[in-house]
């Protein structure tokens, strides 16, 4: 535990803290610090942050440092379970992500706008001022960028978060060059100029970590540490187990400390407002443990209900993979290379991340034209009612036109090897993320419901596909890399989709959706304020209201939302 002084505004005990705050913000991670720094930056108004989890080092995937929840058995993936990572520490996932550091398209954003209704402001236009205040990009290694085409801009990137993405100037060898000139040959590819310009195609891009010390970039780096401010307080291992209402009005919450021995169940007051940014699998807990969800769920789980909002714990969605399409090489590619990099810092990281029309030329239409046949309903767990059901059928729109179009990303190929893991960053298939009704305080059951609608098999199998263009021909036919899985003798549709259901992992650690942004009459639980539908004062603001995946990793999207979210929230109670 680090001395006293510099973390005097860090709390262990419920004792510690005030009866009331302007805003209590539940879950210090992504979105929670975030929001906490900007609220607080002006001196003038209190924040108290819940924490469940406790204050320590950031690890990639250390298990003390996440929750431990399995997924159920996934019927349409061989039964199999999955691990449902998720952060339980301060910084939250942001703490234990794989730092890869990416934003969606300009068409994908605009998509949220369209599923949000007319007027919406969440477009990529609207969102993007908040990337920028979100995120500073130090530029790459100019000598390195020069050897191996590492373009960027500053249209896309601030200047003055504490959230850094960066490149790293480890040193790269030829193969890379070789790969890059490979990849910007397929068919269809483009090279945009940086990795947050909102396209398609084939780039460098940064992590998230520090530009001097390859240090991890994070939530509690950048919003937390160092800031010591008196009106910006943390209440770490306080697990927050229900919400306060006066009326609609939300007034504070209750939650039980992890420090005391007893199980005494607490309570802060918010003034302002009460900010959900418990993340996309525990926010739906907070809210039906308080009244607010599907009121059919409600009942079984004998919860006097407050608010019915079927849309509670619904439309859930997370990116899928195949961990690897193998390869060896046969002749080991190699090109000269002036500048290596200086050796410091992680390698700057390439990657591949392409539309369906590019994926398969042939065969993407098809594949789109028996998506838009298909009943929008089919395939939706039987707990979506008919809100939902209509939420659904707009995505189905907007999915149809996705899957027809060469600027929303389908696959991502992290571009370093021979072969590697395919990404499908647009599942159809949609989940559940719903408390044990027999014991809704325990550990949430999260239910992926993946390769249920059989697009995401259709669409995993193109990416198989597209990687084996990649490595037998083109420039990279000279060097007669060999297939090792599955094996260049699997090569029908129906052998390709039976070993994708044996090998697909459903998650890449992004859940989003469960507490959608979208109107109340498509399932939404926020408004397009963010605001709770049918209460006051109360709001969500991390990965849960995501509507729509983007076509890329998560966290610096939870960044943007969360930048707009406080001047929103700045805005209403000013
Ligand atoms: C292992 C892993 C790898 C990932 N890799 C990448 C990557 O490489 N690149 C990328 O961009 N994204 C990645 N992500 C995803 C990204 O980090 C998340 O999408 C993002 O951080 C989520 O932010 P959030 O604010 O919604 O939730 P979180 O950051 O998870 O914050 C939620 C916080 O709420 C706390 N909490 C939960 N319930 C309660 C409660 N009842 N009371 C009090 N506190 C509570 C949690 O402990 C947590 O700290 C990864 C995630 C994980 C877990």
């Amino acid at each position: 535990w680090p001395g006293p002084k510099s973390y005097v505004n860090i709390k262990t005990r419920s004792e510690q803290i005030a009866d009331e705050y302007d805003y209590i913000i539940v879950g210090g991670g992504t979105s929670g610090l975030t929001v906490g720094d900007r609220l607080t930056e002006d001196g003038k108004s209190t924040v108290l942050v819940l924490e469940h989890g406790f204050y320590g080092g950031p690890i990639t995937l250390d298990p003390t440092r996440m929750y431990n929840i399995t997924s159920v058995p996934q019927p349409h993936l061989n039964d199999r379970r999955f691990n449902v990572g998720i952060g339980n520490i301060v910084g939250g996932s942001s703490a234990v992500n794989g730092m890869v550091f990416l934003r969606g398209t300009r068409e994908e954003y605009d998509a949220w706008a369209e599923l949000g209704g007319p007027n919406s402001t969440w477009t990529w236009e609207g969102i993007l001022p908040y990337f920028k205040k979100g995120i500073t990009l130090a530029p790459p290694d100019p000598a390195q960028a020069k050897e191996f085409n590492i373009t960027y801009s500053m249209d896309y990137w601030g200047t003055t978060s504490k959230i850094f993405g960066s490149f790293g100037k480890g040193a790269m060898g030829g193969v890379m060059k070789v790969l890059y000139s490979a990849m910007k040959k397929m068919p269809g590819m483009t090279v945009p100029i940086d990795s947050g310009a909102g396209e398609t195609g084939l780039y460098w891009y940064p992590l998230s970590q520090d530009p001097n010390t390859y240090a991890r970039s994070y939530a509690r780096s950048g919003h937390w540490d160092g800031l010591n401010r008196t009106n910006y307080e943390l209440l770490v291992g306080a697990k927050v187990n229900g919400l306060l209402f006066d009326g609609d009005n939300a007034t504070g919450v209750t939650f039980l400390s992890r420090n005391e021995t007893n199980s005494t169940i607490h309570s802060v007051r918010a003034r302002k407002e009460v900010i959900l940014a418990a993340g996309a699998v525990h926010t739906p807990q907070i809210l039906i443990l308080s009244g607010i969800g599907p009121s059919a769920f409600l009942k079984e789980a004998d919860i006097p209900i407050k608010i019915d909002l079927p849309g509670v714990g619904h439309n859930f969605q997370d990116h899928s993979y195949i961990p690897s399409v193998g390869f060896q090489w046969g002749i080991v590619p190699t090109a000269n290379v002036s500048n290596p990099g200086s050796g410091s810092g992680a390698a700057p990281n390439l990657a591949t991340m392409i539309g369906m029309p590019v994926i398969s030329p042939d065969n993407f239409e098809a594949i789109a034209q028996r998506y838009a046949d298909q009943d929008p309903t089919q395939y939706l767990p039987s707990s979506y009612d008919e809100t939902l059901k209509e939420g659904f059928k707009a995505q189905h729109a907007v999915n149809t036109k996705f899957l027809r179009s060469k600027h929303v990303t389908f696959l991502e190929i992290m571009v370093r090897g021979p072969g590697g893991s395919v990404q499908n960053l647009h599942p159809m298939s949609r989940g559940t993320i719903l408390p044990d009704p027999k014991n809704p305080t325990s550990e949430m059951i999260v239910d992926y419901n993946a390769g249920a609608n059989p697009t995401d098999i259709d669409v995993m199998v193109e990416n198989i596909r597209f990687m084996r263009r990649f490595m037998t021909t083109g420039d990279l036919a000279q060097y007669e890399a060999k297939e090792t899985m599955p094996g260049a003798n699997v090569t029908t549709d129906e052998d390709l989709a039976e070993w994708a259901r044996q090998v697909i992992i459903p998650s890449v650690y992004h859940p989003i959706g469960t507490c959608a942004k979208v109107p109340r009459e498509h399932g939404g639980v926020v408004d397009e304020d963010l605001l709770v539908y049918g209460t006051k004062k109360l709001s969500i603001i991390d990965s849960s209201i995501h509507p729509l995946l983007v076509g890329a990793t998560t966290s610096m999207t939870v960044y943007a939302v969360a930048e707009k979210a406080a001047d929103i929230i700045k805005a209403r109670n000013s």
